[in-house]
């Protein structure tokens, strides 16, 4: 399954079987280091959802010695947005592979490529999308702590992640305020101060979710 060149076939294939799923997607937006990974991690524990970080399918894709690997890592590595015909193949394949039909679709869409690109691929538009906010200052501090071993995790990278952040990414957060599907937290406190904010954006009114 190495392969990332798109197939023309087993794309329609896959939009079908997408489209007969009709699943249910919120998108978990923020900044690098604003601790999107850690609180979707969470939200799996509890509400039943699948999480689909772009990054680590990307790193994956790297690992698994796909003829895209090098392109891509050089794109990591310069913390520049890998064409979204690569991503998103992979987060269909993902989803379709999970068996499930809710999923929590993390660091993507990062730019308005990636955003019109998936609208009009799988026409799932997310019920909601999750904007973590946090300052330069705290993602900053976060990232160079992450102890994780990744090439983009250097201040020099970091520096062109935000600005990449703030020039591409922003604007899709903006659009997406636009249509009011933003829930934007405060995630410069701690994880479960974040995670109250976050629980009680899944959690139906008046129910209870440990
Ligand atoms: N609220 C928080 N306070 C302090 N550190 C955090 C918080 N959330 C995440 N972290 C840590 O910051 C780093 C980046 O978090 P991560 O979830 O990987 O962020 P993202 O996926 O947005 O880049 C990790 O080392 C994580 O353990
Ligand atoms: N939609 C995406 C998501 C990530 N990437 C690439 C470019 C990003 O700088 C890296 C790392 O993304 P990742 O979401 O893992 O990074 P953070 O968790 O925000 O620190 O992957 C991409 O090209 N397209
Ligand atoms: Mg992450």
């Amino acid at each position: 399954m190495g392969t990332v060149v798109v197939d023309a076939a087993a794309k329609k294939e896959a939009n079908g079987s997408l489209a007969d799923l009709n699943p249910t997607v919120v998108f978990v937006l923020g900044g690098p280091g604003s601790g999107k990974g850690t609180q979707c991690a969470n939200v799996v524990q509890h509400f039943g959802y699948t999480h689909l970080s772009a990054g680590d399918l990307l790193r994956a894709e790297i690992k698994s010695g796909s003829e895209n690997g090098t392109m891509i890592s050089n794109m990591i590595k310069e913390g520049k947005i890998v064409p979204s015909e690569v991503t998103i193949k992979l987060l269909q394949q993902a989803m379709l592979e999970s068996g499930n039909d809710k999923f929590l679709i993390d660091g993507f869409p990062r730019n308005e490529e990636n955003r019109a690109a998936f609208e009009a691929v799988t026409k799932i538009e997310p019920s909601f999308v999750l904007f973590f906010d946090c300052s330069e200052e705290e993602m900053e501090r976060r990232l160079l702590g992450r102890n994780q071993g990744r090439e983009d995790d250097n201040i020099e990278t970091i520096r062109k992640r935000f600005n990449v952040f703030l020039e591409s990414s922003l604007p899709v957060i903006e659009y997406y305020n636009s249509k009011g599907k933003v829930r934007k937290i405060d995630a410069g406190r701690p994880v479960e101060e974040v995670y109250e904010s976050v629980k009680a954006i899944f959690a139906p009114k008046n129910e209870k979710a440990d």
